[in-house]
């Protein structure tokens, strides 16, 4: 039998509210909207002995945690090609195919991703879950898939293995 598992983590509480603009080109986006998103993890690791690899807890913590770091903010992707962010003390503008758009500094988080989509929302999750890859290792964890919902039967997966 095969030393290696996969753990899915797919929690109620791993959500996040937002609000947000999907760019499609230089002229084309959606209006602001938001959605309850919802994220999954597959977690594929070695078994550890004992009947089991490494305590998943520590990973339910983490996945929570970046979901209250995105919850309830309007998110704007700061390496698109198509849209220019400016902050300007208590506000931040964004501009798109010739509009200044205004925002509260209060309601924005700014992302470093190339637009407010899936699967850059699942490549964040995925970069801060792989980040320290001693801890990884420590783990025995060889590869993490994000999926990001943004409802039901709607989702972006991204995975990374770790060498
Ligand atoms: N490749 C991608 N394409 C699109 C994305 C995306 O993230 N990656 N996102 C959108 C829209 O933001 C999103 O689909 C808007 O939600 P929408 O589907 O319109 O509304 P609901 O979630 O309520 O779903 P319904 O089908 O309307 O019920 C588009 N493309």
């Amino acid at each position: 039998m095969s030393d290696t598992v996969t753990i899915r983590l797919a929690k109620e509480n791993m959500k996040f509210s937002a609000a947000h603009f999907t760019i499609f080109s230089a002229s084309e986006r959606e209006r602001l909207h938001g959605h309850n998103f919802r994220v999954e993890v597959d977690i594929d690791a070695r078994m550890l002995g004992n009947g089991m690899c490494f305590d998943y807890g520590i990973y339910k913590d983490r996945v929570v945690a970046l979901c209250r770091e995105l919850n309830e903010w309007t998110i704007l992707p700061t390496r698109s090609m198509h849209l220019r962010i400016e902050e300007d003390g208590a506000h931040v503008f964004a501009s798109f195919d010739g509009t200044r758009i205004p925002f509260l500094r209060s309601d924005v988080l700014l992302l470093p991703i190339e637009n407010a989509t899936l699967e850059e929302f699942a490549a964040w999750f995925l970069a801060r879950l792989g980040e320290d890859r001693a801890v990884l290792h420590e783990h025995r964890i060889d590869a993490i898939e994000v999926r990001v919902f943004s409802g039901p039967g709607q989702s972006a997966g991204r995975r990374a293995r770790f060498d």
